[in-house]
């Protein structure tokens, strides 16, 4: 994720740290920051920051190290880990009016152009419409009119696990991006605009990977955006700004043309645009503009962070095959020989308390989405000053909250009896002003998708490989990938079950 690359060296050359250094330290020293890692007098924590090989290990040593709250310095920027459950409770919801703000990030909020992402702007009146607009179509009352196109959707991604079996990493990928696409735009892929899946997967990627404290220079050292535009990272956002246009524009253009020509009425667009709640002048340049943004928005969020999740579940049903063959025992009992359905829910504990383990047990979002304090605060005799990027570490907290004593083990059990000072799914996504809107949608798709895969295959290890499932490293979004593993139809009635719904869904398309 990092990729300061040969930035670094021009901006060091260029900026006269040294002074700069001295003056923003020796301002500091008469306060008390939270303790942390030693800091190098003209770097600070620079070097720690951009360790993202291990920057998750590093924050571990630094827990136990230094204490609940951790904090780093760079160039005069303060960056605050808030470990525990109790420290991002008290700031970021108590405290709300103070932490709710994104940090700065000149470089993909101004250079890149994010800034006009609800997901990216300060907490503003534009920020709070964009969240009330995304709500309409994704609060937990609205996400389950999606409950068909979820549970068709993972019968056409069971359809491509029965072709391909080990292959399956791209399958799921596509398949998210599908549903995505298709909830928040009404487009279907097909021969004409498979464009959609890389251009998705590439916009993603640089955006999670550019978002981190640390990434970037000119994140520390703002002034570094006036140089010239054919320094490196000033082309590079360039090009990404390219990207994040086609990326959130051509779908959303896609999708205006649907709904003019009558062949589209179902998406989060269509819904919004119709809306009565929305008072906007549908047909004004500036109310596009914002909806391309908003819808734009919630698509990038959605597009790889269920995938990131369900690749923990496979990742951990191979390892763990006493705990697949539980949650089967429990499907079997309760459903008998038929697929499950959104409404299965409330029969399925044992699988309910697996969707909290998959999600406690590797945070996809291990240091959460960054925040900014707007003015200088004092919690337990700690200072945080005005501007310091404030982290909720949800990889510590899903370890200690409720992972005591065995954060490594793979166990539902630990959720069949509650525990825990609040719920895993209250805080893996976020907390206060800025919690996740899309966290009902991720909770119900990856639910379905674990239960129906769970009920119709056996997760199994690549003999051969014998090798670990790599962690990708795509910044503030934790990916696995290369699984090692292999999907086998549990029987031919399992096999049957799906080609018969699949050829249900499709005769229904012709009524
Ligand atoms: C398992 C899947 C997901 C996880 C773990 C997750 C987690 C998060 C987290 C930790 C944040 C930062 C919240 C904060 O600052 O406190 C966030 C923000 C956000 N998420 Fe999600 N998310 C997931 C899926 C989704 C989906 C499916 C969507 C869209 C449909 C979505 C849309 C967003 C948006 C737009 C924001 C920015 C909100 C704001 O800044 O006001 N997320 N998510």
């Amino acid at each position: 994720m990092i990729t300061v690359g040969s930035d670094i060296f021009l901006m060091l050359g260029l900026a006269s740290l040294p002074v700069l250094a001295s003056i923003v330290y020796s301002r500091r020293r008469t306060k008390q920051l939270p303790p942390g890692p030693p800091r190098n007098w003209i770097l600070g924590n620079l070097l720690d920051l951009v360790k993202t090989d291990d920057l998750i290990a590093s924050v571990d040593k630094w827990q136990d190290t230094y204490g609940d709250v951790v904090s780093l310095e760079c160039f005069g920027v303060t960056v605050i880990i808030l470990n525990t459950l109790e420290s991002c409770i008290d700031l970021l919801e108590r405290r709300a009016a103070n932490y709710s703000h994104r940090p700065k990030m000149p470089f993909v909020r101004e250079l890149v152009g994010l800034d006009k992402s609800f997901g990216f702007m300060d907490f503003s009146q534009e920020s709070i419409r964009g969240r009330r607009i995304a709500n309409l179509a994704f609060k937990a009352s609205a996400v389950r009119q999606y409950s068909p196109a979820l549970e068709n959707n993972v019968v056409i991604l069971m359809q491509d696990l029965l072709k391909f079996p080990e292959g399956f990493e791209n399958v799921l990928e596509r398949r998210n991006i599908q549903l995505a696409l298709s909830l928040i735009f009404g487009i279907t892929l097909d021969g004409t605009n498979q464009q959609y899946i890389t251009t998705t997967m590439k916009c993603v990627n640089s955006i999670a990977g550019n978002v981190l404290p640390g990434s970037r220079i000119v994140d520390f050292l703002p002034f570094l955006k006036y140089l010239p535009s054919w320094v490196s990272f000033k082309r590079e956002a360039k090009r990404l700004n390219a990207l994040v246009n086609d990326a959130f524009g051509s779908p959303f253009e896609d999708a205006k043309r649907r709904i003019a020509d009558g062949t589209e009425h179902s998406s989060f667009v269509s819904l919004i645009l119709a809306s009565e709640e929305v008072q906007g002048d549908i047909d004004a340049e500036d109310f596009q503009e914002m909806m391309k943004w908003i819808s734009g928005t919630m698509f990038m969020a959605a597009a790889e962070s269920t995938t990131s999740t369900v690749r923990v579940f496979f990742k951990a049903m191979a390892r763990f095959p006493a705990v697949q063959a539980r949650a089967q025992e429990e499907l079997d009992r309760v459903l008998g020989d038929r697929l499950p359905a959104m409404n299965d829910r409330p029969s399925l504990p044992y699988l309910n308390a697996l969707l909290q383990e998959v999600i406690r047990w590797e945070s996809i979002v291990p240091s959460g989405f960054p925040r900014r304090s707007n003015a200088d605060d004092v919690y337990k005799g700690m200072f945080i000053p005005k501007g310091a990027v404030i982290l909720a570490n949800s990889r510590s907290i899903s370890r200690h909250e409720h992972g005591k004593g065995s954060p490594d083990e793979f166990d539902p059990t630990r959720f069949l009896e509650g525990g825990g000072a609040r719920p895993v799914l209250d805080y893996v996504f976020g907390f206060g002003k800025r919690e996740c809107p899309g966290r009902f949608l991720a909770e119900v798709s990856v639910w379905i998708t674990i239960v129906s895969v769970l009920k119709c295959f056996d997760i199994i290890p690549l003999e051969e490989s014998g090798k670990e499932p790599t962690a990708r490293r795509s910044g503030v979004i934790h990916g696995t990938t290369s699984l090692q593993c292999k999907v086998v139809p549990r029987n031919n009635v399992c096999r049957g079950m799906i080609q018969a719904k699949a050829a249900e869904m499709e005769a229904a398309q012709f009524d």
